[in-house]
């Protein structure tokens, strides 16, 4: 008999709340809800006690990452050193290349990345086997108020704010643009995982205030073919800088880690 995988999920957000509650209610066979850590009080209703990360590392042997970039910058290293695994959200850490090679190198724990939000990563994967892809493009298109950040000047967030169509809001590589929009652009680094290559994957940024649906396209061609993949998402309607689907990805995820068989993986 396989054994049962103790789960523990920092972050008790978006994803995690839905990721928790699937667990806790027993719908991912193989694996188990053992603790939460986040830094807010969680409270009573919390379907698991919620514990330091250090507590979270000696109870379980898989802690799901949703909480922020930050979260794998510090903690990463010392779980997977812990021989816990870790199953990343925040794959936009991975831009930081010391610290990409460290999670990649680091055990006996293991490092996952979930898929989140954007599709085709399977199949870009693949692709590169047979050879470079010569181009790579995703052009991501959110709800303005998902994108402002900190460092935006007056001018850009005054074009953001009373826009009536799409505005471009950065254009980079999958090297720059996960650390200028940190909750939001995780899937530019997702599809640079895919590909292997951070500064091959061109990225342009769109705020939209008409987009009720987030939307990521995918574009890749190379000598063997060409491919392109979009998809539109629903928001989350408590934080709409992140897709409803998500969490949903991450319980994929995690089911495949607790060794379901009989599907794609
Ligand atoms: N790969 C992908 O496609 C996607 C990745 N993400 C990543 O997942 C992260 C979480 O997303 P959501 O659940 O929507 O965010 P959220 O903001 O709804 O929830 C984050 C939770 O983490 C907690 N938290 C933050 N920093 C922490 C820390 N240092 N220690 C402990 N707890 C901490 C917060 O208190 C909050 O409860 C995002 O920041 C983003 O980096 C989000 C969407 C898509
Ligand atoms: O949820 C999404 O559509 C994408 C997202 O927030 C991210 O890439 O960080």
């Amino acid at each position: 008999m396989t054994r049962v995988r103790k789960v523990g999920i920092v972050g008790w957000g978006a994803i995690g709340r839905v990721v928790g509650t699937a667990l806790a209610e027993q719908r991912v066979t193989g694996a188990e809800l053992t603790c939460l850590v986040d830094n807010r009080p969680l409270g009573e209703s919390a379907p698991a006690p919620q514990v330091s990360f250090d507590e979270a590392m000696e109870r379980c042997d898989l802690i799901v990452e949703a909480a922020g970039q930050g979260v794998v910058r510090e903690w990463g290293e010392r779980v997977l050193s812990s021989g816990t695994d870790l199953l990343i959200a925040s794959t936009g850490a991975l831009t930081d290349e010391e610290l990409s090679k460290q999670l990649l190198s680091a055990g006996p724990g293991r490092v996952y990345f979930t898929g989140g939000a954007v599709g085709g990563l399977d199949l870009l994967q693949a692709v590169r086997s047979l050879g470079p892809l010569d181009e790579v493009r995703l052009t991501t298109t959110k709800l303005p108020s998902t994108l402002e950040q900190p460092w935006m000047g007056a001018e850009l967030l005054s074009r953001m704010r009373t826009a009536t169509g799409p505005v471009e809001v950065m254009s980079g590589t999958a090297r720059d643009v996960p650390v200028k929009f940190p909750k939001s652009t995780n899937v530019a680094a997702s599809v640079a995982l895919a590909v292997g290559d951070l500064d091959a994957v061109r990225v342009q940024v769109v705020a939209d205030p008409g987009a009720h649906h987030t939307r990521h396209v995918v574009e890749a061609s190379g000598a063997h073919g060409t491919y392109r993949f979009e998809v539109a998402h629903l928001p989350d309607p408590g934080n709409p800088a992140t897709s409803q689907v998500v969490p949903y990805a991450v319980l994929r995820s995690l089911a495949a880690l607790a060794g379901r068989t009989g599907q794609i993986l």
